[in-house]
């Protein structure tokens, strides 16, 4: 048995999380078209005969402008010390930029640990144009042990890389139980499944200031769980957009997370979302202490 932690790095959108969510094929990364959306430590574990991959999605290593940005960036650079191998996933249609080099540098800052590199979205590329990213990379970000090519969205050589990358793991451990598949709280993946919902539904309306809290959990008589959930934006327009034109927004929202969190939890609830603003929560530092995004 062989079995270690996994570090996903890369700057925002390059697809780490559709990835990580095609290895374990459960829902444990929010999936989106938007930047920055996975702000916490989230392990993916796969667990196949004889080796267990447990991945550490880490938030979008980007450079720190606000506070929960600070907060992101140094949670992913402890993440790079203490696990047995980095990969840096890059985007194949993009063409390596600034945003990739820090990812590098903080790499570096990780010390020895082994980093291979994984050019993503060759759903999109030619063989041509893969030949030219691998030189890119040579040129632009330095060596790695190992260069692969993927899609994580339609899953092309992701079993590939597995075995590829079993050799840097730990011999004779295994980690975890055989059925476990995250062990993010159950509170954590409930909120992250309402804000990927928002963020889905508002398009480019809505930016990242949104934090979401489970204000309470009450059984009712027909033994069903209500949740009371609190979403908090910054300003009035925002909210107003959330709510959208008699309500209809929110309740869309609400529909459909509720669908996916019966899902996770294996029966029905209700599910109240209220809407609220915290002007400049990010900046709010006592704020995000309480919504667990600063641990001291
Ligand atoms: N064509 C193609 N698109 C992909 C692939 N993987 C991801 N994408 C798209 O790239 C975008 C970003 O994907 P995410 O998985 O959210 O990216 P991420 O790196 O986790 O982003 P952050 O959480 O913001 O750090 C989404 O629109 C995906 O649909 C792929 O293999 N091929």
């Amino acid at each position: 048995m062989r079995s270690g932690f996994i570090a996903l790095v890369g700057r925002p959108n390059v697809g780490k999380s559709t990835l990580m969510n095609w290895i374990v094929k459960e829902k444990v990364a929010i999936v989106s078209s938007k930047a920055q959306t996975t702000r916490d430590r989230i392990k993916g574990i796969l667990t196949k005969t004889d080796t267990q991959y447990i991945f550490v999605d880490t938030p979008g290593i980007h450079k720190p402008q606000h506070l929960l940005g600070e907060y992101m960036t140094k949670t992913a650079i402890d993440t790079l010390k203490e696990v047995d191998l980095i990969v840096m996933v890059i985007d194949g249609k993009a063409e390596i930029g600034k945003g990739d080099k820090f990812v590098r540098e903080r790499i570096e800052e990780a010390g020895g640990t082994p980093r291979v590199a994984v050019i993503n979205k060759i759903d999109d590329l030619t063989d041509e144009d893969i030949e030219k990213k691998k030189i890119e990379i040579k040129e632009k970000l330095g060596k790695f042990n190992e260069i692969y090519t993927i899609s994580g969205e339609y899953g092309i050589n992701v079993d590939e890389f597995l075995k590829g990358i079993k050799k840097y793991l730990e011999d004779g451990v295994m980690y975890y139980p055989e059925d476990m598949y995250t062990d993010m709280p159950m509170y954590k993946v409930i909120t992250e499944i309402v804000r990927e919902k928002i963020l889905w539904n508002t398009r480019e309306e809505i930016p990242h200031s949104v934090a979401i809290e489970i204000t309470d959990v009450k059984r009712r008589e027909n033994g069903k769980d209500c949740y009371n959930i609190n979403i908090y934006v910054e300003r009035d327009s925002q909210k107003g957009i959330i709510i959208g034109n008699k309500g209809k927004m929110l309740k869309k929202i609400g529909i459909e997370a509720r669908k996916d969190i019966e899902q996770v939890l294996e029966r029905g609830i209700y599910l109240n979302l209220w809407v609220k603003v915290k002007d400049k929560w990010r900046k709010k530092k006592p704020f995000l202490k309480e919504m667990g995004y600063i641990i001291e």
